[in-house]
């Protein structure tokens, strides 16, 4: 017999304030209802499997570690305690660079680099190829969970430290809606709950769910590993992943978060976007360090374009959380709305994020008088149009649409 742990975790969307948040601004997101899953695999004494392995299924990838050398090469490994996380030292990202250059990515995919390394550095540290870690008996059991958007199905039996882990996506990698985070998310849940089954939540039909100080540990794992892939990440991405759910009752649940502090915004007001990707490819680390030299370069103006991003955030979230009784309400709230995105946008090109392609989005939906802003990291990816809600139906909705330069 075999052991399996699937889990799942959302992307998201920034309606407000990304960048800015990383300096301290706030900013609103929501979860979106697309899911990175991983699934952890366990092979029996029997099956003579001596590696850690990696399939990332998006891109059509695999790569093995033998147990042996993570041993000898990770100085910290099997000394961590999965209860409480910590950075990756400098000894350990060494290492951990090291193994990752001996695959020697095509320079195509060297941006899976960082993501590889956080996977390494999630799994040794949560999980440890020394240590035993679960104290499964020897019976065959099968439970499900669900923690907000978090989702796991396990099949356990014990086995030992090698393992087959497979990641698939329904995001886009590297497009701004948080695929670095849903992994780290999934990853870090599949793995946190193999250490400690015990305090799992059964009462949930039939789904298991994790409480309130699971998703904490969980997410603070997560964050780690975005600190891998972000090099100076807000957080806002693996918080809203691991504790947002994408919308109850046809409403978008919609977070604020500032330093590290995620509130609930409690709204009636429907919201439409449409999702255009660029499909220009660009990476938030690099970014997101493009912006921290501007502000070195700019300290006064940058503080104020972040105080600025800062006030944009809070006047959304004080539209969002204003109720709305009728359709001319909701229209006038809608034009305040899309002003707001217009003015973010703005900003957002002041920090240096924008494309030439983010532009065009911009500029062909004005034609419809709609108002388009990027989301996420910018430099190409995702951008976001708000559209009328008295188009169609009332509700939560997302729409996607394709681009072709
Ligand atoms: N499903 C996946 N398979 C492989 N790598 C992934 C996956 N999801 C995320 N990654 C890693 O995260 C990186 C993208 O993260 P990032 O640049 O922050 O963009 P975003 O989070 O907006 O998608 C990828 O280059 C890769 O290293
Ligand atoms: C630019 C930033 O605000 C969001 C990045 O999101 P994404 O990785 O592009 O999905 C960075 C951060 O907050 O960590
Ligand atoms: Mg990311």
């Amino acid at each position: 017999m075999t052991m399996e742990v699937r889990a799942r975790a959302p992307g998201k969307i920034i309606l407000a304030g990304e960048h800015a948040v990383v300096h301290g601004s706030t900013a609103v997101a929501a979860a979106i209802d697309l899911y990175t899953y991983v699934s952890l695999r366990f092979p029996t004494p029997h099956d003579n499997e001596d590696a850690l392995k990696l399939q990332l299924k998006d891109v059509d990838l695999e790569f093995s570690w033998p147990v042996g050398k993570l041993k000898a090469v990770l100085p910290e490994l099997g000394i961590k305690s999965a209860s409480s996380p910590s950075s990756c030292s400098l000894e350990t990202s060494k290492a951990i660079a090291s193994l990752v250059e001996e695959l020697n990515l095509a320079d195509a995919k060297l941006g899976l680099a960082s993501g590889i390394s956080a996977f390494l550095w999630l799994y040794t540290s949560i999980h440890g190829c020394a240590n035993e870690l679960y104290n499964v008996s020897n019976t065959y059991s099968k439970h499900e969970y669900a923690a907000s958007n978090l989702v796991a199905i396990f099949f356990f039996v014990i086995s030992d430290k090698p393992a087959k882990v497979a990641v698939t996506s329904e995001l886009p990698l590297g497009s701004g809606l948080g695929s670095s985070a849903a992994l780290c998310v999934a990853l870090s849940a599949a793995l946190l709950s193999l250490s400690d089954s015990s305090k799992l939540d059964f009462s949930h039909q039939g789904w298991q769910t994790f409480g309130e100080s699971e998703l904490d540990l969980v997410n603070k794992w997560a964050f780690e590993g975005e600190k891998m892939i972000h090099g100076r990440p807000s957080g806002i991405d693996n918080t809203v992943s691991t504790f947002g759910t994408e919308y109850d009752e046809c409403l978008w649940n919609i977070v604020k978060f500032r330093s590290g502090e995620l509130t609930h915004i409690k709204t009636n007001m429907p919201l439409k976007m449409l999702v255009t990707n660029t499909k220009v490819g660009r990476n938030t680390k690099a970014l997101v360090a493009g912006v921290s030299e501007r502000a070195a370069r700019h300290g006064s103006a940058m503080t104020s374009v972040f105080k600025a991003v800062d006030s944009i955030s809070n006047e959304v979230v004080g539209i969002i959380q204003s109720p709305v009784s009728d359709d001319l309400a909701i229209t006038e709230e809608e034009e305040k709305l899309g002003e707001l995105m217009e003015m973010n946008q703005g900003l957002l090109q002041c920090m240096g994020v924008s494309h030439s392609t983010i532009e065009t989005v911009i500029k062909t939906t004005l034609k419809y008088k709609l108002a388009t802003k990027l989301t996420g990291a910018g430099g190409g990816g995702c951008v976001l149009t708000l559209l009328p809600t008295r188009i169609g139906g009332r509700g939560m909705e997302i729409s996607f649409s394709g681009f072709s330069s």
